[in-house]
């Protein structure tokens, strides 16, 4: 039967396929005594072909996905169940205790996850408990009879439907095949959404129940542009999907023919239009959309990509193909924001109740200080090969950032003495993405080369809402009139001090914003790569002038965010 949902909008484009159900089954029995235990553990060791089958099919998918090193995870879960010690130990457990076989695998896991998880001087151990319970799940559900998703051998169209999705989820999933997703939490700057958006996946977050809604293979429509979505369509329902998506394939079409030009508005005015990306693989879309720089490069995901900290000369690499491939662009290079809803498998954080106002970003970096040298110094050595600036993350007081240059300018000296070539004019800058920061900014001023405001955080942390809750996204408000004059304080007082300041939040590439960000004088827009043609579109319609008066009023005058979306939209019919 036909339902319809609505959800938060988070990445433009519209799809209709199969559901695909990326939701774990109940995976919950109950104990029981056994008499024929021969029969029981035969019918145990029959779960342990059925999960070596599944996983040598998911590490061979992976490797031609994802590549060799991320299908070794795989590797690991195979040699679990090859382990005498570990499938012995549930055989054992069996015949000696009498019980079925979910029992045994579930006491004799659970012993082997606890032993694993007391090791926490030995962040390899901690991490073989999470192999051991991928491992448990996959034998448990072949007891069961239940089936596990295995999102890594989707082989045909589908909308992937989840409760949530983490940004290692999203970042597994094939575009080739994934036309959409829809998840039941999640709000538009969350970290899925981002990778959504770079990844040109339309998806819709924070539908309440999408999970409960739909069932796996029944045909589902989403529009990611308006958050709608309609769980078996009816045909009419489909054509106008459709249409919408044609509609909205000749507009991408308009846009594509801005692609060389510079953003200019109508009064003459250029601005940088940058890109945010999280990997070198994203290049590719920075150059189909033509942006004037990369306006934020998240390094963390280089960090989560990878098993274990990578090298100064695997983080060197990356760095250096970023800055060639951008020539004389400018490159701003984010240092590791780390903490959140970003986690390393390989270095435990400890438990947080607030991990979003927790330890993250610079404040691990100024604590960890050999992981930050490390990146510095990748970061010194690339800075040859074109043009760096670097940004630190999550700075709160003028202390941090004079700690972190300070560490920088050590990690400088000592290449320069070996002999080493480094640019000399690297800018070192902020981003302004917690309140304090954003109110002391004609402080921060006098001592960095530039801002970049992060709004994702900063109204966030303003409106004490946490980003990814759909049951608080309402109060997301970036026209409120409180953000805007955080925003127009950061400006003036760059401007003052003959700064420069850029926007890398997803509001610098919202439709509503850039109209008041122009108005207000922000120098650089930086966004999701496929946002960029847009913005170049509505810049070349919009006068700095008439917007700088929008901007006043939406200062001065509202008292809300709608006020101030209507205003703008008004002005800019
Ligand atoms: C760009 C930002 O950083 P991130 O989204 O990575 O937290 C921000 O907070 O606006
Ligand atoms: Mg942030």
């Amino acid at each position: 039967m036909t339902k319809e949902l609505k959800g938060i909008a988070a990445s433009d484009g519209i799809a209709v396929a199969k559901a695909y159900m990326l939701v774990q089954p109940d995976l919950s029995f109950t104990k029981k005594t056994i008499d024929d235990t021969d029969a029981e553990v035969s019918r145990f060791q029959k779960a342990v072909e059925a999960s070596n089958a599944d996983l040598k099919l998911i590490r061979d998918k992976a490797a031609q996905s994802l590549g060799e090193e991320e299908a070794q995870v795989f590797d690991a879960h195979m040699m679990i169940l090859a382990d005498p010690e570990f499938t012995g130990a549930i055989e054992s457990s069996i015949k000696n205790d009498s019980v079925n076989a979910e029992q045994a695998l579930s006491d004799v896991s659970g012993n082997f996850i606890s032993t694993f998880e007391a090791m926490t001087d030995n962040a390899y151990m901690q991490e073989r408990a999470g192999d051991i319970r991928d491992v448990t799940s996959r034998l448990m559900s072949h007891l069961l009879g239940v089936q596990l998703p295995n999102p890594a051998l989707i082989n045909e169209e589908v909308v992937v439907v989840a409760h949530d999705l983490t940004p290692s989820d999203t970042a597994q999933l094939d575009k080739k095949y994934v036309k959409a997703f829809v998840t039941d939490i999640g709000g538009r700057t969350a970290h899925s959404a981002i990778m959504a958006r770079s990844l040109e996946i339309p998806a819709v977050v924070g539908t309440d129940d999408i999970t409960k809604s739909v069932k796996q293979d029944q045909e589902i429509a989403v529009d990611g542009l308006t958050g709608q979505v309609v769980v078996e369509p009816t045909s009419e329902q489909t054509a106008s999907f459709k249409k919408e998506a044609d509609d909205y394939a000749k507009q991408k079409e308009e846009w594509a023919k801005l692609k060389s030009s510079a953003s200019i508005t109508a009064d003459g005015k250029h601005f940088d239009v940058a890109a945010n990306i999280g990997t070198p693989k994203d290049l590719q879309a920075v150059l189909d959309n033509g942006a004037e720089a990369i306006g934020l490069y998240r390094t963390e995901f280089l960090y989560m990509d990878s098993s274990e900290l990578p090298t100064e000369d695997d983080q060197f690499d990356a760095y250096k193909k970023v800055l060639e491939t951008m020539g004389d662009k400018p490159v701003v290079v984010r240092t590791m924001d780390i903490g959140g809803d970003k986690h390393l498998p390989y270095m435990p954080l400890p438990e947080e109740m607030n991990p979003f106002l927790g330890y993250r970003a610079i404040r691990i970096s100024l604590d960890r200080q050999e992981i930050f040298r490390t990146q510095l110094r990748a970061l010194l050595r690339a800075s040859a090969f074109g043009n760096l600036r670097i940004m630190f993350p999550m700075v709160a007081t003028v202390q941090e950032f004079q700690a972190a240059k300070k560490i920088f300018l050590e990690e400088k000296d000592k290449l320069v003495k070996a002999g080493t070539k480094v640019s000399d004019d690297i800018q070192l800058g902020i981003m302004i993405e917690i309140p304090a920061a954003a109110v002391l900014a004609d402080q921060f001023a006098k001592y960095v080369d530039f801002f970049s405001i992060g709004t994702n955080d900063l109204i966030q942390y303003t409106m004490a809402a946490d980003r990814g809750n759909e049951h608080v996204s309402y109060l997301y408000q970036p026209y409120n009139p409180s953000i805007l004059r955080l925003v127009k304080h950061t400006i003036d007082a760059a401007h003052k001090e003959g700064k420069w300041v850029g926007m890398c939040g997803e509001a610098a590439g919202d439709p509503i914003m850039v109209p008041l960000l122009l108005g207000m004088g922000l120098d650089e827009y930086s966004m999701s790569a496929t946002s960029i043609l847009k913005v170049r579109s509505q810049m070349k319609k919009l006068s700095t002038a008439d917007m700088a008066k929008v901007a006043e009023k939406a200062l001065n005058d509202s008292i809300s965010n709608d006020d101030n979306k209507k205003l703008v939209e008004e002005a800019t019919k």
